[in-house]
């Protein structure tokens, strides 16, 4: 199969990060008989740099029609005192919203090896921790109205019966294909937005009989990650709140840098992408994790390309590496072996 992939590797870490997931799709395409082709996309601080502004019309319309996207992570100190809509993430909200990727899946899965990095104690966490966030992406309070006037700001979250009956149906589909526990989190306790949301939940839950529908209000939800996160199964939400629980999540399975994402929006195209940022705190050091950009690249695999075998030895062979002791600084625990990224990169790629 011939697959063209744009490539937006952002700032900071971004650069670092993409580059190792490159190499293990090429060494992907290699063994399966594929070929990747790539053009890379400026976004956020670096084409503010380059072109005045966080993304141009050639950025989305090269993604727009490519095959799939990979994104590394945008933003840095640099770039905090531009203009608000000039910041280097409204670029992420114009490729979400500019290509409708209303899905965004956040699988937060502990692999064995790394029990000891994860922060809970192992009787809490259990073995196989395994939940899926599905957060909304293109709507809720990062694309309400907002404003600044003078010693007001604001920013609004409003969401319509048609969003909020998309996203959370994906959250039932989803439940349905695995423990078929489907858990909503919302805040109707308080606002008019999440008690719409809640009526849909409750109204859609006749069509899926065979899903236990459960709700919870964001901040106990936030709690009960930490409490019991054997409890959840699929977490289905609005856009911010999704954002906030996944980095919890993600803490759970030993570090932010293995938290793969997938932006979907029904047919095959999406756009992939770690959870985490541009960690401007070690840009430039080669310590990076690059296993979620890595395993955003199996999500790739699996969901636009329908390429379940090549999506699975991506995945076998971090495990694999993880199995023989191989850790980044960020998931370091003793007695293992520290490598830096490009080492991860390169053994993820040779364990294939
Ligand atoms: N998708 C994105 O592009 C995205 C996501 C989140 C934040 N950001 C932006 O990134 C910048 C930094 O934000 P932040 O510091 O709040 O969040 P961050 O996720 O960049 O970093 C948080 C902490 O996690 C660590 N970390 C993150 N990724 C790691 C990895 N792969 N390996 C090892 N450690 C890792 C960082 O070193 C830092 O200590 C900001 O400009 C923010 O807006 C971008
Ligand atoms: C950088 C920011 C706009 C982004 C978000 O909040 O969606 C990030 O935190 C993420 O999780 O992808
Ligand atoms: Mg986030």
């Amino acid at each position: 199969m011939k697959k063209h992939i744009a490539l937006v590797p952002g700032d900071g870490i971004g650069p670092d990060i993409v580059a190792e997931a490159v190499k293990v799709l090429d060494v992907v395409g290699k063994k399966f008989g594929h070929t990747f082709t790539y053009d890379t996309y400026l976004a956020g601080g670096c084409a503010i740099d380059a072109t005045g502004k966080p993304l141009s019309e050639e950025t989305l319309a090269g993604c727009s029609k490519s095959d799939s996207v990979l994104l590394g992570a945008v933003g840095g100190p640099k770039w905090d005192k531009v203009a608000s809509d000039l910041r280097p993430e409204k670029a992420l909200l114009g490729l979400r919203g500019g290509m409708g990727l209303f899905c965004n899946l956040r699988p937060a899965i502990l692999y064995k090896q790394l029990a000891d990095a994860c922060p809970l104690k192992n009787e809490i966490v259990g073995e196989g921790l395994d939940i899926m966030v599905v957060r909304e992406l293109t709507g809720g309070i990062y694309f309400g109205e907002r404003g600044r006037d003078g010693d007001k700001a604001y920013d609004t979250m409003s969401y319509t019966t048609a969003e909020i009956e998309r996203i959370v149906r994906k959250g039932f589909e989803i439940a349905q294909k695995r423990k078929k526990r489907l858990t909503s989190v919302d805040k109707a306790n308080i606002l008019n937005s999440s008690q719409l949301w809640r009526e849909i939940v409750e109204h859609l839950a006749s069509e899926y009989p065979d899903v236990a529908v459960n709700h919870l209000y964001v901040d106990n939800a936030a709690m009960q990650l930490v409490r019991n996160p054997r409890q959840f199964d699929v977490i289905v939400t609005e856009n911010m709140f999704g954002d906030i629980l996944s980095d919890e999540a993600s803490q759970i399975t030993g570090s932010i840098g293995m938290l793969p994402s997938a932006s979907l929006r029904g047919d095959s195209f999406g756009m992939y992408e770690p959870i985490h940022g541009s960690a401007p705190d070690i840009a430039g050091m080669d310590i990076a994790n690059p296993i979620a950009t890595i395993l955003s690249v199996a999500m790739m695999l699996r969901y636009s390309f329908s390429m379940e075998s090549e999506a699975a030895a991506i995945e076998d062979s971090v495990s694999k590496v993880l199995d023989a002791g191989y850790r980044t600084a960020d998931i370091y625990t003793e007695s293992m072996k520290k490598v830096g990224t490009k080492e991860m990169g390169d053994l993820i790629a040779q364990a294939l």
